[in-house]
């Protein structure tokens, strides 16, 4: 049954106003034969709040609203940044690290003021680290809770994916988007915003947990 909750649709609305991670989606689902459409499309649904404590429980809140208001099967994705020497933060909190309607730079600037106010820093030893004089600041793991839901049945179908990183006291590269340019890979000995859409999507946490909501689907 869950098959056929993405093989019936030829463009599958993803619940995000986030236009990178449309991209991405889009990029991925390409390779299936399929479109994306996200709330970009659909602007008369109203702004749907956060209020989940769990990256898996917001990617449920996304997708139930999206999916009940249009009557048709919805995918989201929660996902955020956990910093190790911040304890885990932002997390949940990502998007809105530096305030509500933060942009990406807002919240880079403020992970960085945040890790300096600490003195935080790793050995270079700890890594591969980049050839230009860069300091280590904190492990870091990005991750990706995606939630389909169909309206029709009520059944979500829920894949979460990790990918871990080093925040670096300086960007490298201008790919992707969020935090990505202080994102820093040490087993590729590259930064996150170094990475095309194909090397991200592979190895990215929004790129595990799709194949692994792909293998559920198909499982
Ligand atoms: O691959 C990524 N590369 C870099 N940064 C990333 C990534 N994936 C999530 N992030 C950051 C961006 C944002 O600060 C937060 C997501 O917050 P999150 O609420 O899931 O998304 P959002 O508000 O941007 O769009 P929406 O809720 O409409 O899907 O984590
Ligand atoms: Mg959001």
């Amino acid at each position: 049954m869950s098959r056929h909750l993405l093989s019936d649709q030829a463009v599958i609305v993803v619940a995000t106003k986030n236009a990178g991670k449309v991209k991405e989606f889009a990029h991925a689902l390409e390779k299936l034969g399929k479109g994306v459409q996200s709330l970009h499309d659909y602007p008369a649904i109203p702004d749907i709040p956060e209020t989940g404590v769990t990256f898996a429980e917001n990617a449920r809140i996304k997708a139930k609203a999206t999916g009940d208001a249009l009557g048709v099967p919805a995918l989201a994705d929660d996902s955020g940044l956990r910093v190790e020497a911040l304890g885990g933060e932002p997390g949940v909190y990502s998007a809105r690290y530096a305030g509500e309607g933060a942009t990406d730079a807002d919240n880079n600037a403020k992970l960085l003021a945040e890790l300096k106010a600490l003195g935080s820093a790793l050995p270079e030893a700890a890594a591969a680290a980049p050839q230009d004089g860069s300091k280590l600041l904190s492990r870091a793991q990005f991750v990706c809770a995606l939630a389909l839901y169909d309206p029709r049945t009520g059944e979500f179908v829920e894949a979460e994916g990790t990918v871990d990183g080093i925040i670096t006291d300086r960007p490298h590269g201008d790919g992707g988007f969020g935090y990505d340019p202080l994102f820093w890979l040490p087993g590729l000995g590259r930064g996150m915003a170094e990475l095309s859409k194909e090397e991200k999507g592979a190895i990215s946490h929004r790129g595990e947990a799709l194949k692994a909501l792909l293998a559920k689907l198909n499982g």
